[in-house]
């Protein structure tokens, strides 16, 4: 990410700016910042979710930034999972259509996934979710297997980036450390790179490189 700039539209009083932020390929980075400092702004901008004012955003050797509307998101979906705050799953729709969800828009990761039942239920057997839970509607499911289910579908197809937006929020401690070991170990075998934000340093040792938000990102208030 070089000489990025954001502004929330209508909104004076917040905007980044991000002289220079990289991410090596296979590398897993912890960005740590306030509430409401831009962690999920950031990320935003990371996935092409908003587009930057001014700046470069390459990910996997394209420039997001520089793709149209569509374009983005079908980049994205062929090379980001995306683990969101509060999961994004579509509750009425059966667990195994969730995770074979991002594979719809994105015909090289498909190809990459095979047959996509088949790596969707060795994903869910390796991050701890019975089989079974595959027909179940994903709504249906505790707070801890949602995030489960979440991973996988960020996993599946093995894209080169993982984004994660503060995952372990909803869990306890002793759940949040087994939720990270299982994440760390499918990211480590689809050798992707992990870009996640939190609030909590604790969370930092995992990481190849823990990096506070405000020595990359420049935020002002113009109307402060
Ligand atoms: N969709 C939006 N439209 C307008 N302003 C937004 C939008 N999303 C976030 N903001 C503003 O951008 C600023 C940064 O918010 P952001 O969600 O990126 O912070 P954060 O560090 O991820 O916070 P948290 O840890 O609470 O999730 C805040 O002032 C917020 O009000």
């Amino acid at each position: 990410m070089t000489e990025v700039r954001f502004r929330w539209p209508g909104r004076a009083s917040f905007a980044i700016d991000v002289p220079a932020f990289r991410l090596e390929q296979g590398e897993s980075v912890l960005l740590l910042g306030e509430s409401g400092s831009g962690k999920s702004t950031l990320l935003s901008l990371t996935c092409g979710i908003v587009a930057a004012q001014a700046g470069r955003i390459m990910v996997a050797g394209t420039d997001i930034a520089s793709l149209r509307t569509g374009a983005r998101d079908r980049f994205r979906a062929e090379q980001i999972g995306v683990i969101f705050q509060q999961f994004n799953l579509l509750p009425y729709a059966r667990v195994l259509d969730n995770i074979l969800l991002p594979l719809r828009f994105a015909p090289v990761r498909r190809a990459r996934a095979g047959d996509g039942h088949a790596e969707a239920e060795k994903l869910c057997e390796s991050l701890g979710l019975p089989a079974r839970v595959l027909s179940s509607a994903a709504g249906r499911l505790s707070v801890g297997q949602q995030q489960r289910v979440a991973v996988a579908r960020a996993l599946i197809g093995r894209p080169p980036l993982i984004v994660a937006d503060e995952p372990t929020s909803a869990l306890d401690a002793a759940t949040q450390d087994s939720f990270l070991h299982l994440l760390f170990a499918q990211v480590r075998e689809a050798g992707s790179s992990l870009l996640m934000v939190s609030h909590d340093e604790r969370l930092g040792s995992r990481f190849d490189r823990v990096i506070h938000l405000e020595s990359v990102v420049n935020t002002q208030g113009a109307d402060a």
